[in-house]
């Protein structure tokens, strides 16, 4: 198995800190996840839907002897996309190639992948949104036909040399299943979209890797972690890790909801996965211009963060936590936001006071 590249999460295209909540894995996740993932579907925890139906598509195959349709599956990072690649050929008994999308350049690098492939093997392309587009065009004649035309030589004299390719399966990856051609789309027999995961099923995969890490956490301590992971299990599983240095450092290695709570104080990570950055949006939100609505640029410089990295890092989560609401005037916090930040919204927001929308408002 290969892995051609990985990315880290950085506080968007500023690229600064990595974020002990970011979803993207970084460097220390790439080494330790490969002991934590579920190795097949029973013991994937979570995406009910997703985990049945991938099951008769997987069961069907094998009845038949063939190879397993194209697979789409589309989430958000860390939601478990390449574990379920693994689970996929892992169940068709078949190896994995593992590649992604910015990885493939030029046609001839798929060219030269696809015609490596041996029967049944499965080809997990992660970010298949960011493939160029001659090679998303020969993909689709290999996914349809397992055949691809080679190009040999340059103008004029250029001839297309048919090759056909073994059976193989295609699993493709995406955060955003909307920014695939429909012609791509198309191709997969089976599209699968990940959903974050329930408190509940987070503390399971917490347990889980507890076990695997040797590590002794009771039920609170579980629960705790759980609730701070943004829906994400790789964020769970990073919370787990520095939760337990903390165990083992100050407290008697145990972790118990007093100690996951202390730990991730010191870290910066509070009871519902808000982190520094993500406080500091909302705080100045908040206190600085009374709830909004302000506008993303003035927003960013009251932070002291790039407008990309409030808008691209911060928000995404403060929108689907329902505490901050973009509007066409600008960003407004909503009640939920004054009260997680402990604070009072101002009665009359409009006379002054702590808000200053008049001033800040596009
Ligand atoms: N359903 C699950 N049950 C248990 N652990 C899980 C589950 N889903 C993901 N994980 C764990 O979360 C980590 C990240 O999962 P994975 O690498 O598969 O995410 P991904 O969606 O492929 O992320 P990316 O899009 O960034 O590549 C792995 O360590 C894996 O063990």
């Amino acid at each position: 198995m290969t892995r051609d590249d990985h990315h880290a999460d950085g506080y968007g295209p500023a690229g600064s800190a990595e974020r002990l909540v970011g979803a993207s894995a970084d460097s220390e996740d790439t080494a330790i996840e490969a002991a934590l993932r579920p190795k097949d579907l029973a013991e994937f925890i979570g995406q009910g839907k997703v985990r049945e139906q991938l099951d008769l598509v997987l069961r069907a195959a094998r009845a038949r002897g063939g190879t397993a349709d194209h697979v789409l599956l589309s989430g958000a990072p860390g939601l478990g996309k390449t574990t379920l690649s693994m689970i996929i050929a892992a169940e068709m008994g078949a190896p994995i190639r593992i590649t992604s999308g910015p990885a493939i350049q030029h046609a001839g690098d798929l060219a030269a992948i696809l015609s490596s492939l041996t029967e049944g093997e499965v080809l997990f392309l992660d970010e298949i949104h960011r493939m160029s587009r001659p090679a998303e065009e020969m993909l689709y004649m290999a996914m349809e036909d397992f055949r691809v035309d080679v190009i040999v030589g340059k103008g004029p004299g250029a001839t297309a040399i048919p090759l056909e390719l073994p059976p193989f399966t295609l699993v493709g990856a995406t955060t955003r299943a909307g920014l695939l051609p429909p012609p791509l789309r198309d191709r997969f027999g089976f599209t699968a979209h990940m959903e974050f995961y329930e408190p509940h099923e987070l503390e399971q995969v917490v347990h889980r890797s507890a076990r695997l890490l040797d590590v002794e956490i009771d039920a609170e301590g579980a629960a705790e972690i759980a609730g701070r992971s943004r829906g994400t299990p790789r964020i769970a599983n990073r919370l787990l890790r520095r939760v337990r240095d903390y165990a083992q450092v100050r407290a008697d290695g145990v972790i118990t909801r007093e100690v996951a709570a202390q730990a991730l104080a010191v870290y910066e990570v509070d009871d519902r996965g808000l982190d520094r950055l993500d406080r500091a949006v909302l705080d100045a939100l908040l206190r600085l211009f009374g709830g909004g609505p302000v506008g993303l640029s003035t927003l960013a410089v009251a932070v002291g963060e790039e407008r990309e990295t409030v808008e691209e890092v911060a928000e995404p989560f403060l929108v689907r936590e329902g505490l901050l609401a973009r509007t066409p005037r600008g960003r407004i916090a909503t009640p939920a936001a004054w009260k997680h930040m402990g604070l009072t919204p101002p009665q009359q927001p409009a006379s002054g006071g702590p808000g200053q929308q008049g001033l800040f408002g596009t």
